[in-house]
């Protein structure tokens, strides 16, 4: 397998927001700065981020998301832009330039639409931008509505991964890896740090957020996963309390799992 160069790195809701809900700058800036680092030394590096709702909610000051789609959108809304300009002041430390990126799932459906979208990403990173990535959730329902679960961000990183071909992509969540079980419900869990194929026991293990913010849950990233080892790439899932992290799993560290297909 090659290094990993042309890195995606997605970070979920559960780790841009605590658990009493307040925005976590302290990991934000610590992924900016991790992120920033690996670009300078040569990297190209793309973050698909989630957590325009869960920032609207602090900046409305709301306990929990609203259940009517309108209300989510204009959250997310509100959200996208405050939680950009976190990024920009974050990554401006660094001294890195990031660009904003906003996708619906019909981008990789339409020829025309899809290359004007590599076209920017493969230009951003000739010119030493990250490109950060949400789905546009204002004009996209299918995220929102929690009936569709191709509509998440861990599939949608997947799909970008596939279509820049990236080396590999990096999964920040709120847990150490994936379990035999839900380690939040169920005390017995068991981590797996390897794994070649999405059996059934593994997707029957996988079970929605309990985080209260995150949508997809673990079920949403072994699709990201299926679908990055179908495509002969590989998917590392680490905790998101710590962005520095991700610099061991580019070191080949074993930390969190990693998702690759036997080659
Ligand atoms: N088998 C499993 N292993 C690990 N976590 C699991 C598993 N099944 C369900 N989960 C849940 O998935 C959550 C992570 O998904 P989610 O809250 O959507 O995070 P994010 O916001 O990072 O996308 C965990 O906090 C845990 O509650
Ligand atoms: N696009 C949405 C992400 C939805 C969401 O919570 O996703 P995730 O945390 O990745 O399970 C947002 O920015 O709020």
């Amino acid at each position: 397998m090659a290094e990993w160069h042309r890195i995606v790195v997605k970070v979920g809701t559960s780790t841009i927001v605590d658990l009493e809900g307040q925005i976590n700058y302290p990991v934000i800036n610590r992924l900016a700065q991790t992120l920033a680092t690996l670009r300078q030394g040569g990297h190209e590096v793309l973050l698909v981020t989630s957590g325009a709702i869960g920032v609207a909610l602090s900046q409305m000051d709301l306990d929990q998301r609203p259940k009517e789609i309108p209300r989510q959108q204009a959250l997310a809304a509100i959200g996208q832009g405050y939680l950009m300009s976190i990024y920009h002041q974050s990554f401006a430390f660094y001294k890195q330039i990031v660009g904003q990126v906003l996708l619906t799932y019909d981008v990789f459906d339409n020829p025309g639409m899809l290359a004007n979208t590599t076209n920017a990403i493969e230009t951003m990173f000739s010119e030493g931008v990250i490109p950060i990535i949400n789905e546009n959730d204002v004009i996209a329902v299918d995220e929102l509505d929690h009936q569709h679960s191709f509509g998440d961000n861990d599939y949608l990183a997947a799909l970008v991964a596939k279509e820049i071909k990236a080396d590999g992509l990096i999964v920040l969540s709120d847990v150490d890896a994936l379990y035999t079980a839900n380690p939040n419900i169920d005390e017995n869990a068991q981590p797996l740090h390897q794994v070649a194929e999405i059996t059934d026991t593994i997707r029957l293990s996988a079970t929605g957020s309990t985080s209260g913010l995150g949508t997809g849950g673990m079920s949403t990233k072994l699709r990201a996963a299926d679908l990055t080892m179908q495509n002969g790439s590989r998917m590392a899932l680490i905790n998101g309390n710590d962005p520095a992290n991700i610099l061991a799993v580019i070191a080949g560290q074993k930390i969190g799992t990693l998702f690759e297909g036997q080659s």
